[in-house]
């Protein structure tokens, strides 16, 4: 298995907190209030492994995968509850993996230049921070983010009523799309990056 030391390191600086809580989870979050944003800003101050950053023309970009997609697992099991009580849910962004942006692509919402897919085709390995896998993690981003807006304005238009589709509710309709029409996509290579952030 690869990463093995990192892993038992991941494992263990998250288990360290939760024993700080009781072994709790939601006993660690509440510290953050009911925020989103909060909770992800926590989580990455009290675990490093969560700190999924990078650097792209000489400025910090963070896009806190794991961290996020906590969050928003926390948010859907307190909703399910009835329990909700979680805001801000809208500044979390979708979590920028390797299989969204497969989707993207498929779906025509981004388009990877010729030299990229070529060296993607290649099977070439990026390094955690390459500037071709912050594009693409970026990209992907920003795609979603667009949908959001779309979505919203039809909405709009269509019902006149204001709709609170957010970010991480695309992201749970794309990932399992992306799953489930694999073989579809299977054409569309998938960016290789070894790292622990996703
Ligand atoms: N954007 C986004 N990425 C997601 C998910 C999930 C599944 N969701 C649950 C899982 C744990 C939490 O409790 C989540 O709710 C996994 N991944 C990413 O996919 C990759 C694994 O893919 P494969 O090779 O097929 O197993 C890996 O980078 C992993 O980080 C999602 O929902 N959205």
């Amino acid at each position: 298995m690869p990463m093995l030391q990192e892993r038992h390191q991941a494992l263990t600086e998250g288990g360290h907190v939760l024993l700080e809580h009781g072994g709790s989870f939601q006993s660690f979050i509440s510290q953050a209030g009911n925020d989103a944003r909060k909770m992800v800003e926590l989580i990455v101050e009290k675990i490093p492994s969560y700190r999924d950053e990078a650097t792209y023309e000489g400025k910090r970009i963070a896009f806190y995968k794991r961290a996020q997609i906590l969050v928003a697992d926390f948010w859907g099991m307190m909703e399910a509850r009835g329990e909700g009580g979680v805001s801000n849910v809208d500044w979390l962004t979708m979590f920028a993996d390797y299989r969204v942006p497969q989707a993207l692509v498929y779906l025509g919402v981004l388009r990877y230049s010729d030299s990229l897919l070529q060296a993607l085709k290649n099977g070439e390995r990026m390094s955690s921070g390459d500037r071709r896998e912050v594009e693409i993690r970026g990209c992907s981003i920003w795609s979603v983010e667009l949908i959001k807006e779309r979505l919203r304005e039809l909405v709009r238009q269509k019902d006149g009523q204001a709709c609170d589709v957010n970010s991480a509710i695309i992201d749970f309709y794309l990932w399992p799309f992306a799953k489930q029409h694999h073989k579809e996509m299977a054409h569309i290579p998938i960016h290789l990056t070894r790292c622990i952030y996703y």
